[in-house]
Parts: C-alpha cells; sequence; structure tokens
C-alpha cells in the first residue's frame, strides 16, 4: 500500500438516525502505523463511526476515504481489505471456531491450506487450542470475543478496526492483545479502535480522540491532553465530556429508590 496517502480520511461526515443526529460534521486524518485510541461516552458516536469507515452504515453525509477507496463506491474492497472486530460478536454459533475461521478467511480470498495452517496455531495463542472443534454456542463471552479478535485480523489487514476489543476479556488476554497491538504497530499497521478502558487506551495509543455528541471535542497524544487537564486520561475523560459531581447523587437516588421496594 503507498503509505503516503492518509489511511482514513473522513471529511464532514454527518449521519441522522430518524430526527436524531448522531454524526455532526467529523473531519479526520489517519495516517499510516499509528494506534488511535476512540474514546467518548455511552452514545456519542463511536460504533457509527467504526461502521461508517467499513461500509455498514449508509446514509451518511461527507467524503469517507479508507485505504484510499472511497466508502460509497468501493465498500467491497474496504471489507476485504480491512480488520474489523465489532462490538457485539455476531458469531455463527452453530460452528466450531475452526470451521468459523474457515469462513471468514474464505471471505477475505485466503487459501484453504493457508486458514488450516494458521487458524489451530492462534486460537491456541488465545488459549483455545482445546476448544477448536466445540460448537461456539458453549462458550463464554471472553472466549467469542477471542475468536471474534482472530478472525478480524486473519488475513493480516493493514489497518484494524476494533469496537471495544477488550471488552469481556480477562486481565491476561488483555495483556495479550495489548501486546499483540504494538507489535502490529511495529509491523507498520495501523489500529483505530473504541475502549472504555481508559488505563489501556493511555498507554497503548499513540493518538487519542474523543468525541463527545456526535462532535470531536479533543485530538492528540496523551501529553498534548494533559496540556488542559492534568491527570490520568480517565480524569480528562470526565473533565472533557462534562459534569460528573451528579454521578455521587445519582447513585445515592438510585440505593433509595432500592430501598423504597423493602
Ligand atoms: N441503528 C440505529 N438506529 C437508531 N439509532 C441508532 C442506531 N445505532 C445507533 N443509534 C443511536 O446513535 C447514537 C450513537 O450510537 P453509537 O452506538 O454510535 O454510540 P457509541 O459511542 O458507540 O456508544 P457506546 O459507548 O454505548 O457503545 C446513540 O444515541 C444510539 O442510540
Amino acid at each position: 500500500m503507498n503509505i503516503d496517502c492518509p489511511v482514513i480520511e473522513i471529511e464532514n461526515l454527518s449521519m441522522n438516525y430518524g430526527e436524531k443526529e448522531v454524526l455532526k460534521g467529523l473531519n479526520l486524518t489517519v495516517n499510516h502505523g499509528q494506534i488511535v485510541g476512540y474514546i467518548g461516552p455511552n452514545g456519542a458516536g463511536k460504533s457509527t463511526t467504526l461502521k461508517t469507515l467499513i461500509g455498514m452504515v449508509t446514509g451518511f453525509s461527507g467524503m469517507v476515504r479508507v485505504l484510499g477507496y472511497n466508502i460509497r463506491t468501493h465498500s467491497l474492497e474496504v471489507k476485504q481489505k480491512v480488520g474489523y472486530v465489532p462490538e457485539n460478536a455476531q458469531l455463527y454459533e452453530q460452528l466450531t471456531p475452526l470451521e468459523y475461521l474457515r469462513f471468514v478467511g474464505r471471505l477475505h480470498k485466503m487459501s484453504d491450506h493457508k486458514i488450516a495452517e494458521i487458524s489451530p496455531k492462534m486460537l491456541e495463542v488465545f488459549e483455545l487450542g482445546n476448544m477448536a472443534d466445540r460448537r461456539m454456542s458453549v462458550f463464554s463471552k471472553g472466549s467469542k470475543q477471542k475468536v471474534q479478535l482472530i478472525a478480524g485480523m486473519m488475513h493480516n489487514p493493514d489497518l484494524i478496526i476494533l469496537d471495544e476489543p477488550l471488552s469481556g476479556l480477562d486481565p491476561n488476554a488483555v495483556l495479550l492483545v495489548k501486546e499483540i497491538l504494538g507489535k502490529l504497530k511495529l509491523q507498520g499497521k495501523t489500529i483505530f479502535y473504541s475502549s472504555h478502558l481508559m488505563d489501556v487506551v493511555e498507554k497503548i495509543s499513540d493518538r487519542i480522540i474523543v468525541i463527545n455528541q456526535g462532535e470531536i471535542i479533543a485530538d492528540g497524544t496523551f501529553e498534548e491532553l494533559q496540556q488542559n487537564a492534568t491527570g490520568s486520561l480517565e480524569s480528562i475523560f470526565s473533565n472533557l465530556t462534562g459534569n460528573t459531581s451528579h454521578i455521587k447523587d445519582n447513585a445515592e437516588l438510585f440505593v433509595s429508590v432500592l430501598d423504597d421496594i423493602k
């Protein structure tokens, strides 16, 4: 791929669901070889942005180019070349991991030989080797997420888009994914991911983008974000995305409502 050309280009991206304006004129360029953390409160528009990048959302306005392809006209090419791990794992649970990875690998035009060679190794890495032939309907949430992560990256894409990739993973698996992402970055891959795990985002991201109510409100390295508000990313996040003084009051209200049930 041409490393001089941006991996992701978004100009004036807006998206409405009915009356609700979910993305409000986003502008964003991501260059080759960065790990970009995309954070924001629930409902801020993170998943909608990521789905737009992968061609799963239509009806938006503005321009979106991924790996040089205009997503409106070349979404198939983007789907084939980009790695994507969705927020809610939609696995075909009647399949075993090996069957599922064969299915996904074929969609990415990998040879059956290559798929058969790498799938058991990747499952072993995620400690799923002994589950390779079991139906995924019996898998725990974390195990399903691990299969989803493998499926999203197995074709060795240059751009990996991850929506809450660490959701449901135990601390050792989180560590493993962090290590893998770090190594992929060293190979020149670009990783654009959303997460609510502020400590992880703080540690592994070259760049952090904060979205709130459909608008980008901060964009920079962790050190750059610290120039306006010191402290951990968690406290910067709270400062940027709103008043948190109501949290204690709301917790008290919740418990007092429960008390009334007695
Ligand atoms: N298919 C849909 N139809 C209608 N509204 C939608 C749809 N998908 C998302 N929304 C709304 O768009 C807004 C943004 O949702 P989105 O999933 O992008 O947020 P998010 O930042 O990923 O949130 P979270 O952190 O909770 O995953 C929310 O108000 C959500 O209810």
